[in-house]
């Protein structure tokens, strides 16, 4: 029987953000507040003599991660990696730093490589920042919580907060990260949209990333419409940072955000990416 370890890591919905810039991918990414939600990836890797990727969701398999393939040629090791998911990727739920975090973990009991989680995480980080698929969703999906990053990096200060009540989510298309993080047009306005403070609870994250939507000038046609019906009823909701999504709060979302696509219901996650099983 193959050797094969599986491990699963949240996904993460950014609400606001700030890039930070530092001297080279550790101290680099990004000031801001998010939620680590209870969905994200499921990684299953065994030894192979090349790496190859899978990418599984909602029974559509499509082949290759470069961000995955690079972490594990960093390591040093090939193995055949199968990543599951059922939220939409691309979409702003932070599948890329999970689908690092959850391969990370599985190939380091794989291989016995004896990596602290600490490790895992700076890999996981070094591999998102120089791709640009992320800055903060890494060091946000270690643990769990509504959390607010103070510092670039998985080594700054994040304080985490874990509110019971769920947070609802629907996805109106991928909006690929890289080409909002490239444009030094849109990094300004965000970084002059950015409220500086943290939320003191769900509904308090949802207004002021709502206020940073508004300011970024990021809101696509379609996302704006959902947002008008939130409005309408007063539902606290702002834009899935960086996707064309809306996250919404309150008992009132998940009929409100309905007609306009697959509800999806997210608990916020106690913890961040874990081992589930080594085999045999
Ligand atoms: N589940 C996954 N398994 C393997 N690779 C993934 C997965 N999700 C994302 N990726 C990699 O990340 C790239 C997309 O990155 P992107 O940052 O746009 O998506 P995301 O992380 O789902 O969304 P966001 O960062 O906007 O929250 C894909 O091309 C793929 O290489
Ligand atoms: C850049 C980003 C919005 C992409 O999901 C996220 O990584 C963040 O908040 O830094």
């Amino acid at each position: 029987m193959v050797r094969t370890a599986v491990a699963f890591s949240p996904g993460h919905i950014s609400g606001y953000f700030r890039r930070v810039e530092g001297a080279g991918p550790e101290k680099t990414g990004s000031v801001g507040a998010g939620v680590v939600i209870s969905e994200g990836v499921r990684s299953t890797v065994e030894p192979a003599r090349e790496t190859s990727v899978r990418v599984v969701r909602q029974g559509h398999v499509s082949a290759g991660s470069p961000l995955i393939e690079y972490a594990l040629e960093r390591l040093g090791v090939a193995a055949r990696v199968t990543t599951e998911c059922r939220l939409p990727i691309g979409a702003g739920f932070g599948l890329s730093a999970a689908a690092l975090l959850a391969t990370l973990t599985a190939v380091n009991h794989l291989f016995d490589l004896g990596l602290s989680t600490e490790e895992v995480a700076a890999r996981a980080h070094e591999a998102e920042v120089l791709h640009r698929t992320g800055l903060g969703d890494v060091a946000a999906s270690r643990s769990g919580g509504v959390v607010c990053r103070k510092g670039p990096g998985i080594h700054a200060e994040i304080t985490r907060i874990y509110p019971r009540e769920p947070l609802y989510a629907v996805s109106l298309g991928a909006l690929p990260t890289a080409s909002v993080l490239s444009s030094a047009e849109a990094m300004e306005r965000i970084a002059a949209a950015f409220p500086d403070r943290c939320p003191r609870d769900l509904p308090d994250f949802c207004r002021l990333s709502r206020g940073f939507a508004e300011k970024s000038g990021l809101i696509a046609p379609e996302v704006r419409r959902v947002l008008e019906a939130c409005d309408a009823e007063r539902v606290p909701a702002s834009m899935t940072m960086l996707g064309n999504g809306v996250f919404a709060c309150g008992g009132a979302a998940e009929q409100v955000l309905s007609p306009f696509g697959e509800v999806y219901t997210l608990r916020v996650a106690r913890r961040g990416a874990y081992l589930i099983e080594v085999k045999p």
